[in-house]
């Protein structure tokens, strides 16, 4: 072992960090002062080691821009926050039995909503004694919907609604109107709402707590964000997407099989993902199957995928492509793709997606018709997407889904508002509902080491451009390993020397 040189850091010796500026992540307190005991302190709660401090936070450093160790410094410096610490308070500041509480669930569907309903419930029924809970049906517009009126949730009511996947309380896109649902939440009574959704329903729930405080109505407003797309800013994970990768892997099989079965066989699986290509590279890394991954970070066109695929069937007799719905093939007009035209918009306005599953699936089919019109080849492509997003949480999405709700119960009764939760480097926190609903969306980092691993294992070469034929797996292997900067490459093409052999 190398002796300690004198300068050294060494056990014992101080280490000074230069003070650097912290931003604090500050959120609104309804009512200061007036606080009490919490009934948790009266209750099983373990030696009441684990209660937090009122103000407490931690300090983490965030890029604004995608950052992986190893890759050049972004442009714009790292923030540092500082996020208020969640979970329960010795002291809260509103009274249970005043807390009359009121759960919407929003946008398109996660594993695990019910969940979360279902832990809301009884985290303040059974840690808090509050009793009277709204579950408000099918998203903001069941503030003030008569056809759908908001029903009494108790623990009876939610006790085996877990094991169902979708919400029991339904959800919309769009009918948000925050005078009608001001209105609704007047009306009932209500001073503490649960949102559970999206970037969409966090800013709605953002312009919901300024209608609140300027009409001067004392309502909570408390966030749990949820998307199947795991692409929600500032928060390491979205309930339901372990779950979906799970049943991801299994469409990822299905397809494997049918075009390992087939002569020239192609699956093709389309997997969700607006924005960000997560679930479809965490599913592909999960699968190990899969021959080539696209994602919306990183641009393709559809003919250096015919080219690859071309080579890929005469060397192997089968393919499996994984591509994220978000994706859009910089070629597709030439496919009779008409991408100049403005796309549709969905209640909330959001733009309704066209189906590159099919993209791909005409564009492979139209090749080898043109190109190669004595090739048998078999094209299957699966979309799973809805069969993933309406499952049942698995075991870990149980648990974090049960985490958020109880951090969002103690949030609100500890007198917090504008607020939402989920944890940031692993430690759960508070976060100012502007910090979800305004920043833009998580992406994969395509320079990073996570989809660096990914090409490793899929082989995939660069799609981006009309490459004259696929390059050669060492050169793929050494972009790969340029950019995590830790493998050594395999000498004259050996796949054995690759610490993560490519798919086969
Ligand atoms: N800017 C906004 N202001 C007020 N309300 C909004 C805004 N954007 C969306 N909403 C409302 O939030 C609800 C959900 O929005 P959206 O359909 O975009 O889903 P989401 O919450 O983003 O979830 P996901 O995209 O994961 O399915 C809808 O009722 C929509 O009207
Ligand atoms: O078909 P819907 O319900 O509009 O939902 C589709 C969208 O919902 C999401 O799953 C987000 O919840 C996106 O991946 C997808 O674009
Ligand atoms: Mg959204």
């Amino acid at each position: 072992m190398a002796a300690a040189s004198a300068s050294a850091p060494y056990k014992g010796t101080t280490i000074v960090i230069p003070p650097e500026e912290v931003t604090l992540l500050d959120v609104p307190r309804m009512s200061e002062g007036s606080c009490f005991p919490s009934p948790l302190t009266a209750r099983r709660w373990p030696d009441n080691k684990n209660f937090v401090a009122h103000g407490d936070f931690f300090v983490r450093v965030r890029w604004s821009e995608p950052h992986s160790s190893g890759a050049a410094k972004p442009a714009t410096p790292p923030e540092r926050l500082a996020f208020l610490r969640a979970g329960p308070c010795e002291r809260i500041c509103r009274k249970p039995e005043d807390v009359r509480a009121a759960i919407v669930t929003c946008g398109g569907l996660a594993c695990g909503l019910n969940v979360v309903v279902r832990e809301i419930v009884m985290a303040l029924w059974f840690q808090y004694d509050v009793r009277t809970v709204f579950g408000i049906r099918k998203g903001y517009r069941g503030f003030y919907s008569e056809d759908e009126p908001p029903i009494e949730l108790t623990p009876k009511a939610v006790s085996a609604i877990h094991t169902e996947g979708g919400t029991v309380l339904g959800s919309s896109r769009g009918g948000f109107d925050a005078e009608k649902i001001l209105g609704g939440i007047k009306r009932l009574g209500i001073n503490a709402v649960f949102v559970i959704g999206g970037d969409g329903t966090h800013r709605g729930a953002l312009v919901l707590a300024k209608a609140l405080s300027e009409a001067g109505v004392d309502c909570a407003v408390a966030g749990v964000p949820k998307t199947i797309d795991r692409d929600i800013p500032m928060i390491d994970r979205t309930f339901g997407f372990d779950t979906a990768i799970e049943h991801a892997r299994h469409a990822i099989t299905c397809a494997h099989t049918e075009a390992t079965s087939a002569r020239n066989g192609v699956g093709i699986v389309k997997l969700m993902g607006r924005n960000a290509g997560f679930i479809a590279l965490h599913a592909s890394l999960a699968s190990r199957d899969v021959n080539a991954c696209l994602i919306p970070e990183v641009p393709f066109t559809l003919r250096a995928l015919n080219l690859w695929l071309d080579r890929r069937l005469k060397d192997r007799g089968h393919a499996l492509i994984v591509v994220a719905e978000g994706c859009s093939p910089a070629d597709a007009a030439e496919y009779g793709v008409d991408t100049a035209a403005e796309p549709e918009r969905d209640a909330s306005g959001n733009a309704k997606l066209a189906d590159v599953g099919e993209m791909v699936k005409g564009a492979v089919n139209k090749y080898f018709k043109t190109e190669h019109p004595g090739r048998d080849v078999n094209v299957k492509y699966i979309d799973p997407s809805y069969i993933i997003r309406s499952a049942p949480a698995n075991a870990t999405d149980s648990v974090l889904c049960a985490e958020l709700a109880f951090a969002a119960v103690h949030g609100v009764l500890a007198g917090y508002t504008e607020f939402t939760v989920g944890t940031v480097d692993g430690e759960m926190a508070w976060l100012p509902i502007s910090e979800v609903a305004t920043r833009p969306p998580r992406k994969v980092d395509s320079d990073g080491s996570q989809y660096a691993r990914l090409v490793l294992s899929t082989g995939q070469p660069d799609f981006s451009g009309s490459v004259p034929g696929a390059p050669a797996r060492e050169a793929v292997w050494q972009q790969a390993a340029a950019k995590t900067g830790k493998l050594a490459l395999p000498a004259d093409g050996a796949a054995a020397a690759c610490p993560s052999a490519p798919a086969q």
